[in-house]
């Protein structure tokens, strides 16, 4: 059949098109700036007709009718790989349930773990081969498709048409219905200028950045800074091997601070495998062929990223004990996000020749009440999630300076963790390591 012919004959409504999610069924919906609006208003108009269907998806940026519209979560349960605001607010109220993963793993979990029977996702319009081309996420949904009996395309024109890598695209043969929605934009993830804060953490991780590094940003707003302040910096011919594209990138880019020339894995062009930013980002990204997407065990898997010398990998934290071990995810047993790439590219960077991994984060938490904490503990909150184990944490950056716990003691790392903790809290933090047995008086 020729192409066309074939894509007329696959092309139905959004309403025709979720006919195929059966009671029961796993469904891939949606991640990231990849929201199939069209498919999730379909599929809240089945509710009725559908009990107990597990939708999966994860950093969702739009609400989900679905979720919003069952609030006895008779039809329809949320299961996130990686929540962002709005899914940490459904979680708390008991509507979203969180899969916990370690992002490298996440396509193998698809192929081996999972059970997916439709996948409905969001597209760019098919090429003249027959192709269409994911665009913002790559990350799984390549190896989604392999196991799903029904493949649903959301066709958005605004969907940049990005270069690969491998994985970044699905035939239409592959394809059951497509679902045309016209220019429906991307939503977007803003982010904030950096603050003084920001600028003092960038200050002790940009003295450790050498020319010709990759660079790895991590999510959430102190690495999208951390990205704008190196693009201010001198630096030559940086890289990129993220897994999240974000603007700090383009702001590199712009600055003529990346080349990717001295990148010994896709050279000179930034290896991603989502993005998620304003529509600066998304216009940077489209028909680039700087920029080079791939599934997230290509871009995560620390055998391959630590294969590029001066990895820099620049992530964030909620909190840290004194003995280095970090939570990235959670306050308490309360889900903030999840575990994501954290711990690949902690482990990418530490294993990459001349490579460095840093865990930044400011060195107090104000909460909603008004009341300061220590992000620094002697002890973790209780029922905080693990997130990067004491022995593969390297370097801890706050507002107060960076310390290199690889290779420390007990005594040594609560000495140097002290010592980059707010002022205000470091008499209490000793009095709690001395009971501890991890102060050792010199
Ligand atoms: C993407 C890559 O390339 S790979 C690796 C990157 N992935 C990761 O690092 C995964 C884990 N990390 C993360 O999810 C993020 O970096 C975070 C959560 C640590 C920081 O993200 P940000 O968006 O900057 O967090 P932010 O400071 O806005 O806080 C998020 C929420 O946590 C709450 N929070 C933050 N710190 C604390 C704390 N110490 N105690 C209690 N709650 C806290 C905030 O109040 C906020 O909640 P709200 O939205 O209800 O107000
Ligand atoms: C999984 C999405 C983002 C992250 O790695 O934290």
């Amino acid at each position: 059949m020729k192409i066309m012919d074939e894509y007329r004959k696959k092309c139905v409504s959004a309403d025709e098109a979720v006919k195929a999610i059966k009671s029961g069924d796993w469904v891939e919906f949606a991640w990231g700036a990849s929201f199939p609006g069209l498919l999730g208003e379909a599929i809240d108009r089945r509710k009725e007709e559908l009990h107990d269907v597990n939708m999966r998806g994860g950093v969702i940026l739009k609400p989900l009718p679905f979720i919003e519209n069952d609030p006895a979560g008779e039809h329809f349960t949320w299961n996130s790989m990686h929540m962002g605001g709005y899914e940490r607010k459904l979680a708390q109220k008991g509507f979203a349930y969180y899969i916990p993963i370690k992002y490298s793993e996440v396509p193998r979990y698809m192929r081996e773990n999972c059970r997916t029977d439709v996948v409905a996702i969001q597209v760019a319009p098919m090429d003249a081969y027959g192709y269409f081309n994911f665009g913002v996420t790559i990350s799984h949904y390549a190896a989604a498709i392999e196991k799903a009996h029904t493949v649903i395309v959301e066709v958005n024109e605004d969907m940049p048409k990005v270069h690969g890598g491998y994985e970044h695209t699905v035939h239409i043969s592959k394809v059951d219905y497509i679902v045309e929605g016209g220019h429906r934009g991307l939503p977007v993830l803003p982010s904030a200028a950096p603050s003084e804060i920001d600028k003092k953490i960038a200050d002790h991780v940009l003295s450790e950045i050498r020319d010709g590094s990759c660079i790895q940003l991590g999510i959430g707003g102190m690495p999208n800074a951390l990205g704008k302040m190196i693009a201010e910096s001198d630096l030559k011919d940086l890289g990129v091997h993220t897994e999240m594209l974000v603007d700090g990138f383009v702001d590199m880019v712009e600055a003529g601070r990346v080349t990717g020339m001295c990148k010994n894995l896709d050279r000179g062009r930034m290896a991603y495998s989502f993005a998620a930013g304003t529509q600066k980002l998304y216009d940077f990204m489209q028909d680039n062929p700087a920029v080079a997407a791939y599934p997230v065990d290509y871009t995560n898997h620390p055998f391959i990223s630590s294969k590029i010398d001066q990895l820099i990998s620049i992530n964030s934290a909620v909190e840290i004990d004194l003995a280095g071990q970090v939570c990235s995810e959670s306050a308490g047993p309360n889900i903030i996000s999840g575990s994501g790439g954290q711990l690949d590219f902690v482990e990418g960077a530490y294993n990459s020749k001349g490579g460095k991994s840093f865990i930044c984060l400011p060195s107090t938490f104000t909460d909603k009440a008004g009341k300061v904490h220590s992000r620094i503990k002697a002890m973790m909150t209780l029922g905080s999630v693990i997130t990067d184990t004491r022995a593969g944490v390297q370097f801890v950056v706050t507002e107060y300076g960076k310390v290199n716990l690889k290779g420390m003691s007990s005594w040594q790392r609560a000495e140097a963790l002290i010592s980059i903790a707010h002022p205000d809290f470091q008499e209490a933090l000793i009095a709690e390591a001395k009971e501890l047995k991890i102060w050792r008086r010199k």
